[in-house]
């Protein structure tokens, strides 16, 4: 079996796993972890995203930062192509991608200095594991290829599994946020 198949049964596992670990109480330590991570790293714009299935909800700590942090959301150009991000305010209108995820219908382009990344699942080495799509890899060596950006993995605790598979396209993680705190990633 290839790397890439058993990254697809890998997703098809840590699917299943995720789906029983949301609760709220999770969900708020978690956020406040990360506000903490965030106010200590004073980033000038922050990347989040709007939740889809049973991912980790950051959208609690993104209206906590607002006030002194521009926030910005993910938005998918075409396949294989590197993300954008629009910036958003509660306020914002809204539309749903082809993804299914909501993204700001408007709104100026921002380069984030800190992105917070959603996962299906991650492991001690900061390395992840997405939806498949190469979105995040791509984005982070575009941003690393020029300027210092921090990849902040915002999951449940339960989706660590032991060691992911990789690919040298993988771009790792710089620390994870779960609703038991602020790890960092040992060397690999
Ligand atoms: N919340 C969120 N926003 C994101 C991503 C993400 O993973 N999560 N992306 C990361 O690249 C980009 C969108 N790309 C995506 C690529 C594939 C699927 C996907 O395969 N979705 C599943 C359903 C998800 C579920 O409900 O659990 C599917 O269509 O089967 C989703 C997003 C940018 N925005
Ligand atoms: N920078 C890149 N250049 C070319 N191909 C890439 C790059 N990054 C990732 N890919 C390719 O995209 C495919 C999907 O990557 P991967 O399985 O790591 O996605 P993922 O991290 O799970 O998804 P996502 O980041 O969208 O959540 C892989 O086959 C990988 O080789």
């Amino acid at each position: 079996m290839n790397v890439v198949e058993r990254k697809r049964l890998a997703r098809l596992a840590a699917r299943a796993r995720r789906a029983e670990l949301v609760t709220e109480t999770a969900s708020r330590c978690a956020s406040e972890h990360l506000v903490q991570l965030v106010k200590d790293r004073a980033p000038r714009v922050v990347a989040g995203y709007m939740p889809i299935g049973s991912e980790m909800d950051p959208t609690q700590a993104l209206r906590d930062l607002l006030p002194t942090t521009a926030i910005a959301l993910p938005v998918t150009l075409d396949a294989g192509l590197a993300l954008v991000f629009r910036e958003w305010t509660p306020g914002s209108a809204m539309s749903r991608s082809k993804f299914g995820v909501m993204v700001p219908a408007e709104g100026k382009l921002l380069s984030p200095d800190l992105v917070i990344v959603p996962m299906l699942a991650f492991d001690r080495f900061g390395h992840r594991l997405g939806y498949g799509g190469g979105y995040y890899d791509r984005t982070l060596e575009e941003f690393r290829s020029c300027r210092s950006v921090l990849a902040v993995g915002f999951a449940h605790s339960g989706q660590e599994v032991d060691m992911l598979d990789t690919e040298s396209t993988d771009q790792p993680l710089d620390v994870i946020v779960t609703e038991k705190g602020i790890q960092r990633p040992d060397a690999s």
